[in-house]
């Protein structure tokens, strides 16, 4: 029972202890700049002072021994501070030896300054006392000449030593200390110490030998020798590297090498073995075997150069930067005022929440100020991102986003509006070294980020981008910036757009610049289609296409489209056969929730089926969406959209439809974007661009010559073309013939045959094999093979057709 409450005493006694929290005080690096700046200062003064104290000192004596007064006059450099802490240090002190107080004193300054590691600082100063103190006694010796040589403490302690074991005692006292400090400090040993006088001893005597000695081979020096060598480098940097000789002096003496005394050869003993003649691998290169079309390439290459697509708009004029606008106040402006309140409203936030703040770093973008804190030690992050809400609130700023922790930086970031954000012009970023060096496929500067850098990406990686956000945040101007920085960058012959706008008033601009830059489907009048109906046909004539151009990739042995062209441009793909240089194609898809809204799954199944597989073949699509719910977004699209661009949404549910996440509620609107690649967020002022200087650049592209038309698309047919237009002979397609022929002549009863030499959607292919099936032209559907083909030669052809005609 007794030993019961005895223990519970001993415990109860226990736990306030535990409790109790030691204030732990942390500066600011404003705070630590300041303290900092204040040491060195003082050491530098000291330092000036003892510097001073060496000549001044015997004049200023006779004045200091006098109670100090202002009107005495000192000769000191520092005046009468400089000559009483110098008459302190140095003549009552430790002599000569307290400049080395100074210097302690100026490390510590630049140590708190720039939050460099504490425990070195501890080392230093631990080592710096110890010599002073070593030092001011060596110094006490001969003190009684020079009083201010040891200083009083040095001489005392001198004579202390002196009567106690004798000067030689002192002396070899000294010795040790000395020897202590070599080897704690530069870990020398006894090994090391013999062979570096050695080593100096070799050298002396190589220095006085000719250099007539002819060449020897080198020696191998094991690793141990090498590992002391290295302990004796560092402790005697400086005499390794006057003793350093010249190569040849190195390899003229391989015995004494072999004693493992050259250090200079244990700096590249590996190259000089790897000549050994087994070591070296001579790698056969074999010239690649060409074929009879490499050759064929070779030489139309040689004869015409590299195939330039764009040769027949090879006048075009990209459009000049002047056409852009320049805004008056660009540049970022640095309001103090505003920082320095906005940084106390955040740091009285966070500390009604109880959480310190050790340091806080401010980025300024365009429209955002990012603050980056780095909370108190012990402040758990995830307190912070449960407080995110509430944190929000207490600052009472629209468009505040919390970042906890910033990724990869274990940071929190909190971003502010700035009252008077700047805008950021499509100019700036077109003109930015970024976009205009930039190498990719299909750069798009869309605007700036937060730290006020200009961000560019290719499209062609992303590979397609879904944009979303409520009506009026600067989605209309977006799809601008993108459309404009790749007319900065891309020849017609390049690249190619399909503009889809249910709205009818935000593409039409680009209607100037049809027959340089936009495709259409070929019975179409506009280029751009404002039309669902026609939507859904266009769709799936890129579905043709895309199946079109994995078929002629496929021939030319190619995985993607950059190969494609750049082996077309070599000449290699027969145009013959089918092959052209293939430009990319942008769809555009303003407005898509309309679209889906009225067409549904027939809108669908072809984006899907592009945005899985056109990647490889440069089909990218843009979509963008005002309505960014899960019946418009739906998961098969997500799925293939990985690039996501949010400008600010009403709702949190729809920031999370389209980013996964919160945060483009949060957005205050005006270009203010949030893009996403898969992965973190990125915060972006997007740049804007006016409809008037969209109207300038499209009237500069569509003054200059064009093509005859726009690109056209393959043709699609309708389900709605019917299936019995294979009985109806004035139904056949018009291609029938012609196809007819080419089956006949290759004796191969293949829809894909078609599809490859006319150009053809599978479906299409497919429709007119029906119908040379129904003229008996081929045989029926025989599973994987290839259908039989029932017409000899194209005489018997002839004879067939003219007899269906009668
Ligand atoms: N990047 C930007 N920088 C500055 N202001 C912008 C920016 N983007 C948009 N704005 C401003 O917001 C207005 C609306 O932009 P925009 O027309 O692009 O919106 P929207 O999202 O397309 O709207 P809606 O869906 O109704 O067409 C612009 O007229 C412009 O004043």
């Amino acid at each position: 029972m007794a030993k019961k409450t005895a223990k519970k005493k001993t415990t109860t006694k226990a736990k306030p202890k535990a409790k109790v929290k030691r204030p732990t005080f942390t500066m600011t690096s404003q705070q630590k700049l300041v303290l900092g700046s204040f040491f060195i200062i003082t050491g530098l003064l000291l330092f000036i002072s003892f510097l001073s104290f060496v000549f001044t000192g015997k004049e200023d004596q006779s004045v200091l021994t006098n109670f100090p007064e202002r009107s005495t006059e000192y000769k000191n450099w520092a005046s009468q501070l400089g000559a009483w802490v110098s008459e302190f240090f140095i003549t009552k002190g430790f002599g000569l030896s307290s400049f080395i107080f100074s210097g302690l004193i100026t490390l510590s300054g630049v140590y708190i300054a720039f939050s460099l590691t504490k425990a070195k600082l501890r080392k230093h100063w631990i080592w710096g006392t110890l010599i002073m103190i070593w030092l001011s006694i060596l110094l006490g010796f001969f003190t009684h000449k020079f009083d201010m040589l040891g200083g009083t403490i040095g001489y005392e302690m001198n004579l202390f030593f002196q009567d106690y074991i004798g000067k030689i005692g002192t002396i070899l006292l000294l010795l040790f200390g000395f020897v202590t400090y070599l080897a704690i400090r530069f870990k020398v040993t006894g090994e090391s110490l013999v062979n570096f006088f050695k080593r100096t001893k070799q050298n002396l005597k190589d220095d006085f030998k000719s250099d007539e000695t002819p060449p020897q081979p080198a020696v191998n020096i094991d690793n141990s020798l090498t590992e002391e060598a290295e302990a004796i480098k560092s402790a005697f940097e400086v005499p390794l590297k006057n003793t350093e000789t010249p190569k040849s002096k190195k390899n003229s003496k391989p015995k004494e090498t072999v004693e493992g005394i050259t250090m200079e050869v244990s700096e590249k003993p590996k190259e000089e073995t790897v000549e050994t003649p087994e070591l070296q691998v001579e790698v056969e290169t074999v010239e690649e075997e060409k074929s009879e079309t490499d050759n064929l390439a070779d030489k139309l290459v040689e004869d015409f150069g590299l195939f330039d697509p764009t040769l027949e708009l090879n006048k075009y004029q990209f459009p000049p930067l002047d056409l852009l606008k320049k805004y008056p106040n660009e540049g970022i402006s640095i309001d103090q005022d505003e920082l320095e309140e906005n940084k106390n409203k955040i740091v009285e936030t966070l500390n009604n929440y109880k959480i310190g703040i050790s340091s806080i770093k401010a980025t300024i973008g365009p429209t955002v100020t990012l603050y980056e804190i780095v909370p108190d030690a012990g402040v758990r992050i995830s307190k912070i991102k449960n407080l995110e809400d509430d944190i929000a609130l207490s600052l009472a700023a629209l468009g505040i986003r919390i970042i906890a922790p910033i990724p990869g930086k274990g940071t929190i970031g909190i971003e502010v509006p700035n009252k008077n954000s700047t805008i950021v012009s499509m100019r700036s970023v077109i003109a930015s070294q970024k976009f205009q060096k930039s190498e990719m496929q299909l750069p798009i500067a869309f605007g700036k980020t937060i730290s006020n850098e200009t961000f560019v990406v290719d499209l062609a990686k992303m590979p397609h981008l879904l944009m979303a956000g409520a009506t009026g945040q600067g989605k209309s101007v977006g799809l601008n910036a993108v459309l404009t920085s790749l007319l900065y960058k891309k020849h017609p012959a390049e690249v190619k757009f399909v503009l889809v706008d249910p709205k009818k008033v935000e593409l039409t601009l680009f209607n100037k610049i049809e027959r340089h830059y936009l495709a259409k489907l070929p019975d179409s009048e506009e280029a751009i289609i404002t039309d669902n109906t026609k939507v859904i046909n266009t769709l799936n004539s890129l579905c043709i296409e895309m199946d079109n151009r994995y078929e002629m990739l496929k021939n030319a042995f190619c995985r993607n489209i950059a190969e494609y062209n750049a082996k077309f441009k070599a000449r290699k793909l027969n145009p013959n056969d089918g092959h052209a240089f293939l430009p990319y194609i942008v769809l555009v898809v303003d407005e898509f929730a309309d679209l889906i809204m009225t067409a549904g799954k027939e809108v669908e199944t072809p984006i899907a089926r592009l945005a899985q597989l056109a990647r490889a073949i440069g089909i990218h699509l843009i979509i963008a969406t005002q309505r960014p719910s899960v019946n418009v977004i739906t998961g098969i699209i997500k799925a293939n959209f990985p690039a996501r661009i949010a400008f600010r949404v009403t709702s949190k549910i729809d920031s999370r439809t389209i980013l996964d996440g919160s945060g483009a509620d949060q957005l205050i609107g005006r270009g203010d974007m949030l893009y996403t690649q898969g992965n973190e967020l990125i915060r972006i002022q997007c740049a804007f661009v006016d409809t008037p200087e969209v109207e300038k650049i499209t009237e500069f592209i569509g003054s200059q010559k064009a093509y005859p038309d726009a690109h056209l698309l393959p043709e699609y047919v309708g389900e709605e073309g019917g299936t019995n237009l294979d009985v109806d002979i004035s139904d056949r397609d018009k291609l029938f013939r012609e196809a007819a022929e080419i089956i006949v002549t290759s004796q191969q009863g293949s829809a894909s045959l078609l599809q490859r030499k006319l150009k053809l959607g599978y479906n299409r292919a497919g429709r007119i094999i029906d119908q040379l099936e129904a003229a008996g032209i081929v045989g029926s559907f025989e599973g994987s093979k290839a259908r039989q083909v029932l017409v000899p030669d194209l005489v018997a052809l002839d004879q067939l057709l003219e007899n269906e005609q009668q």
